[in-house]
C-alpha cells in the first residue's frame, strides 16, 4: 500500500538574529537569486554581501520580535492542511521544505524517503511563480533527486502557480472586503496591491512569468472582491543599485498622496503569511512613507496564514496533484515552449547582471575575503557549517 506525501515549499527565515547571517549567506548562495559568470565567484560574494547587509537586515528581524515567524506560520498551514485532508479521508503526511532556513528541503526529502511517501505532490507556498522562488525550490529538487535513485523512483506531480484558483481569490477578497469596511469611507479607500519585486532583467531577459501572473492575480482579485474602489499595483523590497520591477512602492505611495488619496488600504500579494516585509516593511516603513506624505489612514489587509478558505483550497489542490493533475518536476522546469524561462546560457545575462550590480570588484573582495577565512579557519561560511 502506497504512501500520499505533500511537500510545501517556502523561502524560510532566521528564527534568531544569530541566523540571520548564514540565511543571507544561503540567499545569495543561490544563482537563481544572484547570478554570477561563474560558479566559484558564487560563495565568496555571498559570503561579502550576507556580511554587509546582515546588520541592517538584523535591525528589520530585531523589529518583529527578534526573527521570522515564517517556520511557525508554515507549521501551522501544514497542520491545517493535514487536519482537512484527514477530514477528506486523505491521510497524507505534509511534509515543510524551506529554500534558505530550517527545516532545509533537502532534510524534508530525507524525510519523505525515510517515510517510504511514493506519491508526492509538490506544493510551493507562493502563489505567483517565480525564477527567484518556486523556480529555485525547483531546480534545487530536480538536483537532489538527480543524486538520488529513491527519490527518482518516487510518483511526484509539481504545482507551477495556483493564484487563479477561485478559492484562493474569495479568501483574498475577502480579507480585503474586511479591511475596507473598517474604514471611515469605505468607497474611497485606495487598494493598494504591493507584491515582492524582482530584478527587470529577471522578466525581459529570463522570461520570468512573475510580473505577468502578480498582474492577473490582481485583476481577478478586483474582480472577485466587486467593489468600485479604485486600486494600484506596485513592487517593494529591492535589493542593490540595479532597476526591479516598478513603480516602486514607496515612490507610488507619496504619488498617490499627491493626488490626494486620503485612504489606503495595503495589501501583500505575493506571499501567504506574514513575514518581515509585511511586519517591518508594509507596516513601519511604508506607514511611516505615508503618513509624512500626508496619508493618515493607513491600513493593513492580512496575510492570508490559516485563512479557513485559503486552507479548504490548498486542500482541495494538494488532492488534485496527488491524484495526478499537473507535471513532473522535469516538464515543468524543461518546458520545450518556454526554454527562456531556463536559459542554457546564464552566464550571459549573469554577467550584465553582476557588473551592473557590484561593478567586478565585489567578486574581487569576496576572494580576499575568502582566503583570508580559509587562513583563520572562522568566519560565516565556517560557522553555517557550509565549509
Ligand atoms: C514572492 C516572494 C519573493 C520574491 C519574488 C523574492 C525575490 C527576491 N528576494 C531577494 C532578497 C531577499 N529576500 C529576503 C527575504 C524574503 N524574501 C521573501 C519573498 C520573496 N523574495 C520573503 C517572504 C522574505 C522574508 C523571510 C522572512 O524572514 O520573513 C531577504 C532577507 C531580508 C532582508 O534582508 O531584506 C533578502 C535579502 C532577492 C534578491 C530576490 C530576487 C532576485
Ligand atoms: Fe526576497
Amino acid at each position: 500500500m502506497g504512501r500520499d506525501g505533500v511537500l510545501l515549499l517556502n523561502l524560510g527565515g532566521p528564527e534568531k538574529l544569530e541566523d540571520v547571517r548564514p540565511f543571507l549567506f544561503n540567499l545569495f548562495s543561490d544563482p537563481e537569486i544572484i547570478r554570477l559568470p561563474s560558479p566559484i565567484l558564487q560563495k565568496p560574494l555571498a559570503w561579502l554581501i550576507s556580511t554587509l547587509r546582515a546588520s541592517k537586515s538584523q535591525e528589520g528581524y530585531k523589529q518583529i520580535g527578534g526573527g521570522s515567524p515564517l517556520r511557525q506560520i508554515t507549521e501551522d498551514q501544514a497542520r491545517a492542511l493535514e487536519g482537512k485532508l484527514r477530514e477528506r479521508g486523505r491521510d497524507a503526511k505534509i511534509y515543510i521544505g524551506m529554500r534558505y532556513w530550517y527545516p532545509f528541503t533537502e532534510e524534508a526529502l530525507d524525510q519523505i524517503k525515510r517515510d517510504g511517501v511514493d506519491n508526492l505532490a509538490i506544493l510551493p507556498l507562493y502563489p505567483q511563480f517565480s525564477i527567484s522562488t518556486s523556480g529555485s525550490s525547483f531546480r534545487l529538487i530536480e538536483r537532489l533527486m538527480e543524486k538520488d535513485q529513491t527519490l527518482q523512483k518516487i510518483d511526484h506531480r509539481v504545482v507551477q502557480s495556483w493564484y487563479d484558483r477561485p478559492g484562493y481569490l474569495r479568501a483574498m477578497a475577502d480579507l480585503i472586503a474586511t479591511e475596507l469596511d473598517r474604514c471611515e469611507d469605505p468607497n474611497s479607500a485606495h487598494i493598494f496591491f504591493s507584491a515582492h519585486g524582482v530584478p527587470v532583467s529577471y522578466v525581459t531577459e529570463a522570461g520570468d512569468p512573475y510580473q505577468q501572473e502578480i498582474e492577473d492575480c490582481v485583476a481577478r482579485i478586483i474582480r472577485t472582491l466587486n467593489r468600485p474602489n479604485q486600486h494600484t499595483l506596485a513592487y517593494q523590497s529591492r535589493v542593490g543599485p540595479i532597476e526591479w520591477l516598478q513603480p516602486y512602492t514607496d515612490d507610488a505611495i507619496k504619488e498617490l498622496a499627491a493626488q490626494g488619496v486620503k485612504t489606503l488600504v495595503v495589501v501583500p500579494i505575493s506571499f501567504v503569511s506574514e513575514h518581515i516585509e509585511t511586519l517591518e516593511e508594509i507596516d513601519m516603513e511604508y506607514r511611516e512613507v505615508a503618513e509624512e506624505a500626508g496619508i493618515h489612514n493607513f491600513h493593513r489587509v492580512p496575510a492570508l496564514n490559516v485563512h479557513p478558505g485559503f486552507i479548504e483550497d490548498l486542500a482541495n489542490l494538494a488532492i488534485e496533484t496527488l491524484d495526478g493533475k499537473g507535471m513532473t518536476l522535469a516538464q515543468t522546469l524543461h518546458p520545450p515552449d518556454k526554454a527562456k524561462i531556463y536559459p542554457q546560457e546564464r552566464w550571459e545575462w549573469g554577467l550584465t547582471t553582476a557588473a551592473e550590480v557590484w561593478n567586478g570588484r565585489l567578486a574581487m573582495l569576496g576572494f580576499l575575503a575568502l582566503a583570508l577565512e580559509l587562513i583563520s579557519g572562522r568566519g560565516p561560511l565556517h560557522l553555517a557549517g557550509l565549509l
